[in-house]
């Protein structure tokens, strides 16, 4: 189970600073899926990011399964986003000079826990079987994000946090994506915690998290 404790986050801006999390508690269960929405701006990304250990918050607690997250130093923060979350971001950040096939096990390499054959298995379901020797420039916008996706599941996270995996992507493009990342997180037993804008895809998902004025509304 991954819980946050009455998070609270600020930014020092040029014009002042900016409270954009100021008591967020939230909860999510292994295998669970849910969709975290909130106007533009009101800090779904901060969330996921402070969540996914690459943010620090100013105070509050984040424990996953037990775990202390917010006590960890940057070297301990590191190793649990390596070990434990699958995070898909909004800029994919793919590795340009690695091909498909080494995106996609890039993690799982570094999390130690690289499977040819879960790899295989997932590039078939994500239909990029048929793409592994080409590299990022080379595919649709598609493609690049189930190959986002699928490298954020190919280290068997116990989190996936996707910060709008289908952004960019046109409504049926984006509802496969979506359906794809769904049955593969409840297939590897992990928990899902996805930004999105759409109402739709929130609504597929098992429940969901509104963020309004820095809180969970
Ligand atoms: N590094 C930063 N420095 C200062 N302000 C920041 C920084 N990062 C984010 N912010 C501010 O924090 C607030 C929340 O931003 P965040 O990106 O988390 O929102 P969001 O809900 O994900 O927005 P969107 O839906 O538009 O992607 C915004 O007001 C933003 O301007």
């Amino acid at each position: 189970m991954l819980s946050a404790e009455n998070l609270r986050k600020a930014f020092q801006a040029s014009d002042g600073a900016v409270d954009v999390l100021r008591g967020v508690s939230l909860m999510v269960a292994k295998g669970e899926s849910v969709a975290l929405t909130g106007e533009s701006g009101s800090g779904k990304s901060t969330l996921l990011h402070c969540l996914g250990c690459l943010e620090d918050i100013d105070s509050g607690t984040i424990f996953l399964n037990g775990d202390a997250l917010h006590d960890l130093d940057d070297d301990g923060k590191s190793r649990i986003r390596r070990q434990k979350f699958g995070i898909v971001f909004q800029q994919l950040n793919l590795i340009p000079s690695l091909t498909v096939a080494q995106n996609l096990s890039f993690h799982a390499r570094l999390a130690v826990r690289e499977n040819a054959e879960w790899t295989q298995e997932l590039a078939d379901k994500l239909g990029l079987a048929a793409l592994l020797h080409r590299y990022p420039e080379q595919l649709s916008g598609g493609q690049q994000q189930r190959v986002a996706i699928g490298r954020a599941i190919a280290s068997r996270p116990e989190f996936v946090l996707a910060d709008e995996p289908t952004g960019n992507l046109d409504e049926d493009t984006a509802e496969a994506v979506m359906t794809l990342l769904q049955d593969l997180v409840k297939e590897a037993g992990a928990g899902l915690l996805m930004v999105t804008h759409s109402e739709r895809h929130a609504s597929k998902l098992d429940r969901r998290l509104h963020l309004k004025n820095g809180l969970i509304a």
